[in-house]
C-alpha cells in the first residue's frame, strides 16, 4: 500500500496561481524530490496535501487516511514546512520535549536519537535563542523524525544549511529510508540537493505538474537529473 498517493492534485489561488493538476505516489522506502524553481508551487502543493490549505480539486490519501481525516495523517508524518519557529526561550532539549507530548511513543532516549541525528547533542541544553539558522532547521529536522513516522513531507529542508547540517540530514533520511522503508517526498529548488539521493522525481513548472518519474529509469536514458530537468522544461515551453 502506497504512503502517499496524490491525484489530479490543483490549489489555485485568486490570482490564478499556485498548484494545478499534480500526480504523485510515494511507496516505502522511495525519496521523492519535488522540483521546480522559486514560484512553481512546491510549498502550495505541500500545504494542500497536508490540508493546511483548502484544495480546488484533487484527491489525496495519505498513511490509509482521506483528507477528512487529514489531522489524523498528519500526526502520523514528519513535517517540516516554513520557517521553523520555536520558543527562543526554550533550550532544544526542552522543546523536543514539550513536542513530544503529541506522541505516547517518544522517550528521552529517541529524542536524544534525534538531537544526535542532527548534531545537535552538544547544544541540547543551550537556548534557542543561541542557535543559528541552520541549528533551527536542524531542530526542526529532529522534531520531524523523533515519532519515527514511516512517511516524511519535508519543504526545503536544507535551506540555511551548511555542508556537515546537509550532509547529517541526508544521511539520516537514507538511512530511514533503507532501514526502516520509511517514505520521504522533499521540495528543492536546487537539483544537486537531492541528486545523489532521490529514488524518483516529480517536476513542477509555472504552476503546473510536469512530470513524475523514476531516476534509474531517467538515468537510462539522460546523462543526469539536469539533463532531463531541462529537457522537460524545454518540452512544456515547445508544447504549450
Ligand atoms: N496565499 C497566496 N495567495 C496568492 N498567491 C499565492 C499564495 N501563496 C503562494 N502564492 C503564489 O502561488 C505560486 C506558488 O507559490 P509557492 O510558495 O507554492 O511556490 P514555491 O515553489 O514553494 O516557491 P519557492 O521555491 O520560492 O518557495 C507563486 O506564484 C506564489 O506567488
Amino acid at each position: 500500500m502506497s504512503l502517499l498517493t496524490v491525484k489530479n492534485l490543483s490549489k489555485i489561488y485568486k490570482n490564478n496561481r499556485g498548484i494545478k493538476n499534480l500526480d504523485l505516489i510515494i511507496e516505502p522506502g522511495e525519496i521523492v524530490a519535488l522540483l521546480g524553481p522559486n514560484g512553481a508551487g512546491k510549498t502550495t502543493a505541500i500545504k494542500s496535501m497536508l490540508g493546511f490549505v483548502n484544495i480546488t480539486d484533487g484527491l489525496v490519501i495519505m498513511q490509509n487516511y482521506t483528507m477528512n481525516e487529514i489531522e489524523k495523517a498528519r500526526k502520523e508524518t514528519g513535517i517540516m514546512v516554513g520557517k521553523p519557529m520555536p520558543y527562543d526561550f526554550l533550550t532544544g532539549y526542552k522543546h523536543m520535549k514539550i513536542h513530544s507530548r503529541l506522541y505516547d511513543q517518544v522517550d528521552d532516549h529517541l529524542i536524544d536519537q534525534a538531537l544526535e541525528a542532527v548534531l545537535l547533542t552538544p547544544y541540547k541544553h543551550e537556548r534557542i535563542k543561541h542557535y543559528s539558522t541552520g541549528m533551527k532547521q536542524r531542530l526542526a529536522f529532529a522534531q520531524a523524525i523523533v515519532h519515527k513516522p514511516k512517511l516524511l513531507i519535508l519543504d526545503e529542508p536544507f535551506s540555511g544549511l551548511d555542508i556537515e547540517g546537509k550532509a547529517a540530514i541526508k544521511n539520516r533520511i537514507k538511512q530511514l529510508c533503507h532501514d526502516e522503508q520509511v517514505g520521504v517526498l522533499i521540495s528543492s529548488h536546487l537539483i544537486h540537493d537531492i541528486e545523489d539521493m532521490a529514488t524518483k522525481v516529480c517536476i513542477i513548472h509555472d504552476n503546473r505538474w510536469l512530470v513524475t518519474e523514476s531516476v534509474n529509469h531517467i538515468l537510462r536514458t539522460y546523462s543526469s537529473l539536469e539533463a532531463y530537468y531541462l529537457d522537460q522544461v524545454q518540452k512544456k515551453v515547445v508544447y504549450a
